[in-house]
């Protein structure tokens, strides 16, 4: 079963989300040099940035100089404009960083910049795909309010997103959320990561997850990503976000 850990309020969430991806890291680093982690857009960022920079528990014990940082999805726009999911984790994560003394950044890999608007973006998908590693050790994801994941979105119109099973990473068209081009990781990306972690606050995400944790309903993308995945898969939610649910109100306690 998918583990689901609860909080009263987004800085309590943010600390033990910190301490969560901490133990996958040293898991990583105990069998090798690199921590291979893929981090998704969103309302996710804040919570990285709350966990990972500002609270002062953990800001010595990220690695970030062994850290590879993939996008699980990215909107095909320049990295600089507001919609690029690489500019959003700069703007929470690489640009704080730099005023830590002495700290190290991560190697971060994002989509090919000069191909964007050229109408290459099934060139842009592959260029990505060629950078990704065997499996990651961490992938973190998002659940938007409609249960997609990724730029995985549910309904027939996307259906060839997650019937995709050769490329690692493809062109999503048409996105029902905007910018409508998209690049995005496919399911056997996911189903090859060590684990898989959901981050969902606010109570406009409460209606998605009632269906996806207690209608176990996989016509989701993340409802399919839980159901499919379980025992790899963690949930962090608020309790806004579960209100009248039936989970178990745990928090998490180590690995
Ligand atoms: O468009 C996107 O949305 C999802 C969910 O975002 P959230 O703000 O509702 O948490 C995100 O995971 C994905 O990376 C992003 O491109």
């Amino acid at each position: 079963m998918a583990s689901v850990f609860t909080y009263d309020d987004s800085k309590t969430l943010a600390h033990d989300l910190a301490q969560y991806i901490l133990a996958q890291q040293n898991k990583a680093l105990q069998n090798g040099k690199r921590f291979n982690i893929a981090v998704s857009g969103g309302s996710l960022l804040k919570a990285l940035n709350a966990g990972l920079i500002q609270d002062p528990e953990f800001q010595n014990k990220v690695q970030w100089s062994h850290w590879h940082v993939f996008f699980c999805d990215e909107r095909i726009v320049a990295l600089e404009d507001e919609d690029s999911n690489y500019g959003a984790f700069k703007k929470q994560v690489l640009d704080p960083l730099l005023s830590v003394d002495g700290a190290l950044g991560p190697t971060c890999y994002a989509i090919n910049e000069s191909l964007v608007g050229l109408g290459e973006n099934d060139r842009i998908a592959a260029e990505y795909e060629s950078l990704l590693p065997d499996h990651f050790d961490l992938i973190l994801l998002g659940c938007g309010p409609d249960g997609h994941t990724c730029s995985l979105f549910p309904g027939k119109t996307h259906e060839y997103l997650l019937q995709e099973r050769e490329k690692k990473v493809t062109w999503c068209h048409s996105s029902p959320k905007p910018p409508a081009d998209r690049v995005t990781f496919t399911l056997p990306v996911l189903e090859a990561a060590e684990a898989l972690c959901f981050v969902a606050e606010g109570a406009s995400k409460q209606p998605i997850l009632e269906r996806i944790l207690e209608g176990h309903d996989t016509t989701l993308p993340a409802g399919l990503v839980t159901e499919n995945y379980q025992s790899c898969v963690s949930w962090f939610v608020d309790q806004a976000a579960v209100k009248g649910l039936s989970v178990k109100k745990e928090t998490f306690s180590g690995n």
